[in-house]
Protein backbone atom coordinates (compact mmCIF):
# COMPACT_ATOMS: atom_id res chain seq x y z
CA UNK A 1 0.00 0.00 0.00
CA UNK A 2 1.22 3.04 -0.63
CA UNK A 3 1.48 5.54 2.40
CA UNK A 4 0.25 8.87 0.29
CA UNK A 5 -2.99 10.48 1.93
CA UNK A 6 -4.15 10.78 -2.47
CA UNK A 7 -4.18 7.11 -2.31
CA UNK A 8 -5.85 6.66 1.35
CA UNK A 9 -8.89 4.41 1.73
CA UNK A 10 -11.66 5.98 3.33
CA UNK A 11 -11.06 3.68 6.30
CA UNK A 12 -7.81 2.30 7.18
CA UNK A 13 -7.05 -1.09 4.72
CA UNK A 14 -4.59 -3.04 6.91
CA UNK A 15 -1.56 -3.76 4.25
CA UNK A 16 -0.39 -7.80 4.11
CA UNK A 17 3.06 -7.06 5.76
CA UNK A 18 1.00 -6.45 9.09
CA UNK A 19 -1.92 -7.64 8.97
CA UNK A 20 -0.22 -10.25 11.10
CA UNK A 21 0.82 -8.29 13.92
CA UNK A 22 -2.37 -6.29 13.71
CA UNK A 23 -4.46 -9.55 14.07
CA UNK A 24 -2.34 -10.39 17.07
CA UNK A 25 -2.32 -7.34 18.48
CA UNK A 26 -6.25 -6.96 18.21
CA UNK A 27 -6.55 -11.05 19.48
CA UNK A 28 -4.13 -10.29 22.92
CA UNK A 29 -5.95 -7.31 22.72
CA UNK A 30 -3.78 -4.35 22.80
CA UNK A 31 -2.41 -3.84 26.05
CA UNK A 32 -2.59 0.32 25.77
CA UNK A 33 -4.11 2.05 23.43
CA UNK A 34 -3.44 5.19 22.10
CA UNK A 35 -5.01 7.53 18.91
CA UNK A 36 -2.85 10.17 17.35
CA UNK A 37 -4.02 12.92 15.20
CA UNK A 38 -0.65 14.06 13.88
CA UNK A 39 -1.59 17.80 12.82
CA UNK A 40 0.85 20.65 10.44
CA UNK A 41 0.68 22.19 14.10
CA UNK A 42 0.00 20.02 17.06
CA UNK A 43 -0.03 16.15 17.62
CA UNK A 44 -2.98 15.10 19.69
CA UNK A 45 -2.96 12.04 21.40
CA UNK A 46 -5.99 10.54 23.10
CA UNK A 47 -5.07 7.66 25.36
CA UNK A 48 -7.97 5.18 26.19
CA UNK A 49 -7.43 3.60 29.38
CA UNK A 50 -8.99 0.56 30.16
CA UNK A 51 -10.39 -1.75 32.36
CA UNK A 52 -8.18 -4.79 30.44
CA UNK A 53 -4.92 -2.92 30.25
CA UNK A 54 -5.26 -3.30 34.44
CA UNK A 55 -6.37 -6.51 34.28
CA UNK A 56 -2.97 -7.05 32.15
CA UNK A 57 -0.98 -4.96 34.58
CA UNK A 58 -1.25 -7.97 37.22
CA UNK A 59 -0.42 -10.86 35.30
CA UNK A 60 1.79 -10.07 32.18
CA UNK A 61 5.25 -9.48 31.44
CA UNK A 62 4.94 -5.94 30.08
CA UNK A 63 3.52 -4.81 34.19
CA UNK A 64 6.27 -2.62 35.19
CA UNK A 65 6.44 -1.02 31.93
CA UNK A 66 2.76 -0.39 31.69
CA UNK A 67 2.60 1.06 35.22
CA UNK A 68 5.41 3.26 34.35
CA UNK A 69 3.46 4.43 31.55
CA UNK A 70 0.58 4.98 33.60
CA UNK A 71 2.22 6.75 36.23
CA UNK A 72 4.20 8.76 34.07
CA UNK A 73 1.22 10.32 31.92
CA UNK A 74 -0.99 10.58 35.03
CA UNK A 75 1.01 12.27 37.54
CA UNK A 76 1.47 15.31 35.74
CA UNK A 77 0.25 17.59 33.32
CA UNK A 78 3.12 18.68 31.62
CA UNK A 79 5.81 16.70 29.25
CA UNK A 80 8.85 17.45 28.02
CA UNK A 81 9.09 21.04 26.22
CA UNK A 82 5.92 21.37 24.79
CA UNK A 83 3.52 18.14 25.97
CA UNK A 84 0.38 18.80 28.05
CA UNK A 85 -2.74 17.07 29.15
CA UNK A 86 -6.13 18.66 28.99
CA UNK A 87 -6.97 17.02 32.45
CA UNK A 88 -10.29 18.95 32.00
CA UNK A 89 -11.64 17.10 29.07
CA UNK A 90 -11.16 13.72 30.48
CA UNK A 91 -14.02 11.45 30.22
CA UNK A 92 -14.96 8.68 32.74
CA UNK A 93 -16.50 5.37 31.97
CA UNK A 94 -17.11 5.59 28.39
CA UNK A 95 -17.64 2.54 26.45
CA UNK A 96 -15.54 2.07 23.14
CA UNK A 97 -15.96 -1.28 20.80
CA UNK A 98 -16.41 -3.95 23.66
CA UNK A 99 -13.90 -1.86 26.24
CA UNK A 100 -14.48 0.18 28.85
CA UNK A 101 -11.83 3.46 30.08
CA UNK A 102 -11.17 6.28 30.96
CA UNK A 103 -10.51 8.81 27.83
CA UNK A 104 -7.13 10.82 28.36
CA UNK A 105 -6.19 13.95 26.34
CA UNK A 106 -2.57 15.08 25.70
CA UNK A 107 -1.07 17.15 22.64
CA UNK A 108 2.72 18.43 21.69
CA UNK A 109 4.31 20.26 18.76
CA UNK A 110 4.23 18.35 16.02
CA UNK A 111 7.94 19.46 15.08
CA UNK A 112 8.95 17.91 18.75
CA UNK A 113 8.05 14.56 17.23
CA UNK A 114 11.39 12.98 17.43
CA UNK A 115 11.74 13.79 20.84
CA UNK A 116 8.39 11.92 21.93
CA UNK A 117 10.08 9.07 19.92
CA UNK A 118 12.51 8.77 22.40
CA UNK A 119 10.50 9.38 24.87
CA UNK A 120 8.30 6.61 24.11
CA UNK A 121 10.74 4.23 23.83
CA UNK A 122 12.21 4.07 27.43
CA UNK A 123 8.21 2.42 27.62
CA UNK A 124 8.55 -1.13 25.83
CA UNK A 125 6.22 -3.15 24.68
CA UNK A 126 3.15 -1.53 25.67
CA UNK A 127 1.61 -1.24 22.58
CA UNK A 128 1.98 -2.85 19.18
CA UNK A 129 -0.33 -0.58 17.38
CA UNK A 130 -1.12 2.87 17.53
CA UNK A 131 -4.56 4.16 15.53
CA UNK A 132 -3.19 7.27 13.85
CA UNK A 133 -4.72 10.14 11.55
CA UNK A 134 -3.77 13.23 10.19
CA UNK A 135 -0.69 13.97 7.87
CA UNK A 136 1.76 12.67 9.84
CA UNK A 137 -0.07 9.26 9.66
CA UNK A 138 1.65 9.18 6.57
CA UNK A 139 4.58 10.91 7.64
CA UNK A 140 5.76 9.24 10.39
CA UNK A 141 4.65 5.65 9.40
CA UNK A 142 7.67 4.92 8.58
CA UNK A 143 9.79 6.28 11.88
CA UNK A 144 7.37 4.74 14.04
CA UNK A 145 8.30 1.43 12.77
CA UNK A 146 11.89 2.05 12.82
CA UNK A 147 12.45 3.98 16.26
CA UNK A 148 9.42 2.31 18.13
CA UNK A 149 8.38 -1.16 16.41
CA UNK A 150 5.20 0.12 16.75
CA UNK A 151 2.73 -0.22 13.41
CA UNK A 152 0.62 3.10 12.88
CA UNK A 153 -2.97 2.42 11.49
CA UNK A 154 -3.97 4.83 9.74
CA UNK A 155 -6.95 6.44 9.20
CA UNK A 156 -8.56 9.38 7.36
CA UNK A 157 -8.56 12.75 9.32
CA UNK A 158 -11.63 14.13 8.08
CA UNK A 159 -13.58 10.48 8.64
CA UNK A 160 -12.13 10.29 12.14
CA UNK A 161 -12.83 14.11 13.10
CA UNK A 162 -16.92 13.32 11.84
CA UNK A 163 -17.18 9.46 14.18
CA UNK A 164 -15.06 11.84 17.04
CA UNK A 165 -17.73 14.35 17.03
CA UNK A 166 -20.85 11.61 17.10
CA UNK A 167 -19.60 9.95 19.50
CA UNK A 168 -18.64 13.08 22.00
CA UNK A 169 -22.30 14.22 21.33
CA UNK A 170 -23.19 10.57 22.17
CA UNK A 171 -21.26 11.15 25.58
CA UNK A 172 -21.00 14.15 26.91
CA UNK A 173 -24.12 16.55 27.76
CA UNK A 174 -22.27 19.88 28.48
CA UNK A 175 -20.59 19.58 24.78
CA UNK A 176 -21.92 22.22 22.20
CA UNK A 177 -22.01 25.86 23.11
CA UNK A 178 -22.65 28.70 21.50
CA UNK A 179 -22.00 32.78 22.82
CA UNK A 180 -24.84 34.78 23.28
CA UNK A 181 -24.90 38.59 22.36
CA UNK A 182 -21.09 38.50 21.27
CA UNK A 183 -20.67 41.82 20.15
CA UNK A 184 -23.16 43.43 22.18
CA UNK A 185 -21.98 43.03 25.86
CA UNK A 186 -18.33 42.85 27.30
CA UNK A 187 -19.28 39.64 28.96
CA UNK A 188 -21.21 37.20 26.55
CA UNK A 189 -22.67 34.27 27.96
CA UNK A 190 -21.41 31.05 27.31
CA UNK A 191 -24.52 28.55 26.77
CA UNK A 192 -24.72 24.74 26.46
CA UNK A 193 -27.42 23.21 23.68
CA UNK A 194 -28.43 19.66 24.48
CA UNK A 195 -28.45 18.41 20.46
CA UNK A 196 -28.41 14.27 19.86
CA UNK A 197 -26.04 13.57 17.67
CA UNK A 198 -28.98 12.57 15.47
CA UNK A 199 -30.73 16.13 15.48
CA UNK A 200 -27.93 17.99 14.99
CA UNK A 201 -27.69 17.32 10.69
CA UNK A 202 -27.28 18.30 8.41
CA UNK A 203 -24.63 20.57 9.85
CA UNK A 204 -20.95 21.98 8.71
CA UNK A 205 -17.98 21.66 10.53
CA UNK A 206 -15.20 24.03 10.03
CA UNK A 207 -12.11 22.65 11.21
CA UNK A 208 -9.55 25.54 12.09
CA UNK A 209 -6.14 23.93 12.92
CA UNK A 210 -2.72 25.16 10.70
CA UNK A 211 -5.25 24.79 7.48
CA UNK A 212 -8.57 25.20 7.95
CA UNK A 213 -11.09 22.61 5.98
CA UNK A 214 -15.36 23.05 5.73
CA UNK A 215 -17.06 19.61 5.64
CA UNK A 216 -20.79 19.37 5.23
CA UNK A 217 -22.19 16.36 7.08
CA UNK A 218 -25.70 15.24 5.90
CA UNK A 219 -24.71 12.24 8.32
CA UNK A 220 -22.45 10.04 9.95
CA UNK A 221 -21.43 8.37 6.74
CA UNK A 222 -22.51 10.83 4.53
CA UNK A 223 -19.88 13.76 3.87
CA UNK A 224 -17.74 16.13 1.95
CA UNK A 225 -15.75 18.03 2.14
CA UNK A 226 -16.87 21.69 0.59
CA UNK A 227 -14.15 24.13 1.08
CA UNK A 228 -10.99 24.86 2.97
CA UNK A 229 -8.54 27.46 3.09
CA UNK A 230 -4.62 27.65 3.81
CA UNK A 231 -5.38 31.07 5.80
CA UNK A 232 -5.72 29.28 8.88
CA UNK A 233 -3.97 28.69 12.32
CA UNK A 234 -0.61 28.65 11.07
CA UNK A 235 -1.72 31.78 9.77
CA UNK A 236 -2.27 33.41 12.98
CA UNK A 237 0.74 32.16 14.46
CA UNK A 238 3.29 32.70 11.55
CA UNK A 239 2.33 36.07 11.24
CA UNK A 240 1.96 37.25 14.60
CA UNK A 241 5.57 35.69 15.07
CA UNK A 242 6.92 37.76 12.31
CA UNK A 243 5.30 40.71 13.41
CA UNK A 244 5.89 41.17 16.86
CA UNK A 245 8.77 38.11 17.77
CA UNK A 246 6.08 36.28 20.21
CA UNK A 247 7.04 32.29 20.49
CA UNK A 248 4.25 30.47 21.07
CA UNK A 249 0.43 30.43 20.23
CA UNK A 250 -0.59 31.52 24.13
CA UNK A 251 1.80 34.79 23.87
CA UNK A 252 0.54 35.23 20.55
CA UNK A 253 -3.16 35.04 22.02
CA UNK A 254 -2.28 37.30 25.28
CA UNK A 255 -0.65 40.05 23.16
CA UNK A 256 -3.97 40.68 20.76
CA UNK A 257 -6.35 40.84 23.81
CA UNK A 258 -4.25 44.02 24.14
CA UNK A 259 -4.56 44.83 20.88
CA UNK A 260 -6.88 47.66 18.91
CA UNK A 261 -7.11 46.05 14.91
CA UNK A 262 -8.71 49.36 14.20
CA UNK A 263 -4.93 50.74 14.41
CA UNK A 264 -3.94 48.46 11.91
CA UNK A 265 -6.80 47.73 9.41
CA UNK A 266 -8.66 50.58 7.33
CA UNK A 267 -12.28 50.42 8.22
CA UNK A 268 -15.65 50.84 5.90
CA UNK A 269 -15.43 54.38 8.15
CA UNK A 270 -11.87 55.85 6.95
CA UNK A 271 -13.09 55.26 3.47
CA UNK A 272 -16.40 56.17 3.49
CA UNK A 273 -16.58 58.82 6.39
CA UNK A 274 -19.43 56.57 8.36
CA UNK A 275 -21.29 53.50 7.31
CA UNK A 276 -21.90 52.33 3.02
CA UNK A 277 -25.06 52.39 3.96
CA UNK A 278 -26.74 50.86 0.40
CA UNK A 279 -24.79 48.02 0.54
CA UNK A 280 -25.21 47.82 4.71
CA UNK A 281 -22.11 47.83 5.36
CA UNK A 282 -21.45 49.45 9.20
CA UNK A 283 -18.54 52.17 9.46
CA UNK A 284 -16.72 49.99 11.83
CA UNK A 285 -16.79 46.98 9.80
CA UNK A 286 -13.29 46.05 8.27
CA UNK A 287 -12.68 47.40 4.61
CA UNK A 288 -9.03 46.08 4.32
CA UNK A 289 -7.12 43.77 6.82
CA UNK A 290 -4.12 45.50 7.37
CA UNK A 291 -4.59 48.51 4.87
CA UNK A 292 -3.52 51.30 6.86
CA UNK A 293 -0.25 49.92 7.45
CA UNK A 294 1.01 51.63 3.99
CA UNK A 295 1.21 54.78 5.72
CA UNK A 296 4.23 56.39 8.24
CA UNK A 297 2.41 57.29 10.31
CA UNK A 298 -0.44 54.70 11.39
CA UNK A 299 2.99 52.13 10.91
CA UNK A 300 5.00 54.15 13.37
CA UNK A 301 1.54 54.42 15.97
CA UNK A 302 0.60 50.78 15.57
CA UNK A 303 1.58 48.37 18.95
CA UNK A 304 2.91 44.92 18.56
CA UNK A 305 -0.44 44.15 20.47
CA UNK A 306 -2.76 45.74 17.49
CA UNK A 307 -0.50 44.06 14.90
CA UNK A 308 -1.08 40.71 16.68
CA UNK A 309 -5.17 41.34 17.12
CA UNK A 310 -5.33 42.47 13.36
CA UNK A 311 -3.54 38.93 12.51
CA UNK A 312 -6.42 37.75 14.57
CA UNK A 313 -9.16 39.31 12.80
CA UNK A 314 -7.99 38.89 9.63
CA UNK A 315 -7.74 34.78 9.99
CA UNK A 316 -11.24 35.02 11.51
CA UNK A 317 -13.06 37.22 9.49
CA UNK A 318 -11.66 35.23 6.56
CA UNK A 319 -12.67 31.77 7.88
CA UNK A 320 -16.03 32.98 9.08
CA UNK A 321 -16.99 34.50 5.74
CA UNK A 322 -15.57 31.09 3.97
CA UNK A 323 -17.84 29.05 6.12
CA UNK A 324 -20.94 31.17 5.34
CA UNK A 325 -20.91 31.34 1.65
CA UNK A 326 -19.95 27.22 2.27
CA UNK A 327 -23.42 27.21 4.40
CA UNK A 328 -25.42 29.40 2.19
CA UNK A 329 -23.92 27.03 -1.24
CA UNK A 330 -24.39 23.76 1.06
CA UNK A 331 -28.15 24.86 2.71
CA UNK A 332 -27.37 24.26 6.40
CA UNK A 333 -28.07 26.32 8.76
CA UNK A 334 -25.62 24.70 12.09
CA UNK A 335 -21.83 25.47 11.82
CA UNK A 336 -19.88 23.95 14.20
CA UNK A 337 -16.26 25.11 14.54
CA UNK A 338 -13.58 23.11 16.06
CA UNK A 339 -9.91 22.90 15.82
CA UNK A 340 -7.44 23.89 18.17
CA UNK A 341 -6.89 27.80 17.21
CA UNK A 342 -9.92 28.33 19.41
CA UNK A 343 -8.54 27.01 21.72
CA UNK A 344 -8.62 29.28 25.02
CA UNK A 345 -9.38 31.98 22.07
CA UNK A 346 -12.88 33.67 23.11
CA UNK A 347 -11.84 36.53 20.83
CA UNK A 348 -12.13 34.40 17.88
CA UNK A 349 -15.20 32.47 18.78
CA UNK A 350 -16.95 35.97 19.62
CA UNK A 351 -15.79 37.64 16.47
CA UNK A 352 -16.94 33.92 14.52
CA UNK A 353 -20.24 34.31 16.60
CA UNK A 354 -21.08 37.63 15.09
CA UNK A 355 -20.11 37.27 11.87
CA UNK A 356 -22.01 34.75 11.31
CA UNK A 357 -25.07 36.04 13.09
CA UNK A 358 -25.03 39.44 11.31
CA UNK A 359 -24.23 38.11 7.89
CA UNK A 360 -26.78 35.45 7.67
CA UNK A 361 -29.35 37.95 9.49
CA UNK A 362 -29.79 35.72 12.46
CA UNK A 363 -29.82 32.62 10.17
CA UNK A 364 -27.25 30.81 10.81
CA UNK A 365 -25.40 30.06 14.44
CA UNK A 366 -21.58 30.20 15.38
CA UNK A 367 -21.48 26.63 17.56
CA UNK A 368 -18.42 25.15 19.29
CA UNK A 369 -17.61 22.60 21.27
CA UNK A 370 -15.34 21.63 24.30
CA UNK A 371 -13.22 18.93 22.80
CA UNK A 372 -12.21 21.29 20.55
CA UNK A 373 -9.71 19.99 18.94
CA UNK A 374 -9.05 16.40 20.04
CA UNK A 375 -11.95 14.18 17.60
CA UNK A 376 -9.86 13.05 15.08
CA UNK A 377 -7.83 11.24 17.22
CA UNK A 378 -10.93 9.82 18.85
CA UNK A 379 -11.89 8.86 15.98
CA UNK A 380 -9.32 6.55 15.15
CA UNK A 381 -10.72 4.59 18.29
CA UNK A 382 -13.90 4.24 17.32
CA UNK A 383 -12.81 2.90 13.86
CA UNK A 384 -10.81 0.81 14.80
CA UNK A 385 -12.72 -1.00 18.28
CA UNK A 386 -15.94 -0.78 16.91
N1 LIG B 1 0.10 25.07 22.09
C1 LIG B 1 -0.04 25.41 20.82
N2 LIG B 1 1.00 25.41 19.98
C2 LIG B 1 0.88 25.75 18.69
N3 LIG B 1 -0.30 26.12 18.14
C3 LIG B 1 -1.40 26.13 18.91
C4 LIG B 1 -1.33 25.77 20.29
N4 LIG B 1 -2.57 25.86 20.81
C5 LIG B 1 -3.37 26.24 19.84
N5 LIG B 1 -2.69 26.43 18.67
C6 LIG B 1 -3.31 26.84 17.40
O1 LIG B 1 -3.86 25.67 16.84
C7 LIG B 1 -3.43 25.50 15.48
C8 LIG B 1 -3.31 24.01 15.18
O2 LIG B 1 -4.58 23.44 15.35
P1 LIG B 1 -4.86 21.89 15.15
O3 LIG B 1 -4.08 21.11 16.13
O4 LIG B 1 -6.34 21.72 15.18
O5 LIG B 1 -4.33 21.69 13.67
P2 LIG B 1 -3.28 20.69 13.03
O6 LIG B 1 -3.88 19.32 13.09
O7 LIG B 1 -1.95 20.86 13.63
O8 LIG B 1 -3.26 21.23 11.52
P3 LIG B 1 -3.78 20.56 10.18
O9 LIG B 1 -5.10 19.87 10.52
O10 LIG B 1 -3.95 21.69 9.25
O11 LIG B 1 -2.73 19.56 9.82
C9 LIG B 1 -2.12 26.26 15.40
O12 LIG B 1 -1.87 26.68 14.08
C10 LIG B 1 -2.37 27.43 16.35
O13 LIG B 1 -3.06 28.47 15.71
C1 LIG C 1 -4.17 19.91 4.43
C2 LIG C 1 -5.10 19.78 5.62
C3 LIG C 1 -6.32 18.96 5.23
C4 LIG C 1 -4.31 19.00 6.71
O1 LIG C 1 -5.10 18.79 7.83
C5 LIG C 1 -5.51 21.15 6.20
O2 LIG C 1 -4.38 21.86 6.62
C6 LIG C 1 -6.31 22.00 5.21
O3 LIG C 1 -7.46 21.75 4.99
N1 LIG C 1 -5.69 23.07 4.64
C7 LIG C 1 -6.36 23.98 3.72
C8 LIG C 1 -6.17 23.55 2.28
C9 LIG C 1 -7.09 24.33 1.35
O4 LIG C 1 -8.24 23.89 1.15
O5 LIG C 1 -6.71 25.39 0.87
Amino acid sequence: MSDSPESAPVQSIIPTDISQAVESASQDRNLVWFGLDIGGTLCKSVYFETETSQDKVESNGDTIDIQNLQHYLMSSETYGSSGIRDSKLMLKCVTIGKLKGNLHFMKFETHRMKGAMELASKFNNVSKIVLATGGGAYKYKEDFKQTLGVELIQYDEIHSLVFGIHFILDNVSREIFYWDNPNFSDTPEKRFLSLAPSSVYPYLVVNIGSGVSIILVRSQKDIERVGGTSVGGGTFLGLTSLLTGVTSFDEAIALAEQGDHTKVDKLVRDIYGGSYEKFGLPGTLVASSFGNMNLDEKREKAKKEDLAKACLITVTNNVGSIALLCARISKVERILFVGNYLKNNVMSMRQLAYAVEYWSGGKNKALFLEHEGYFGAVGTLLQHMN
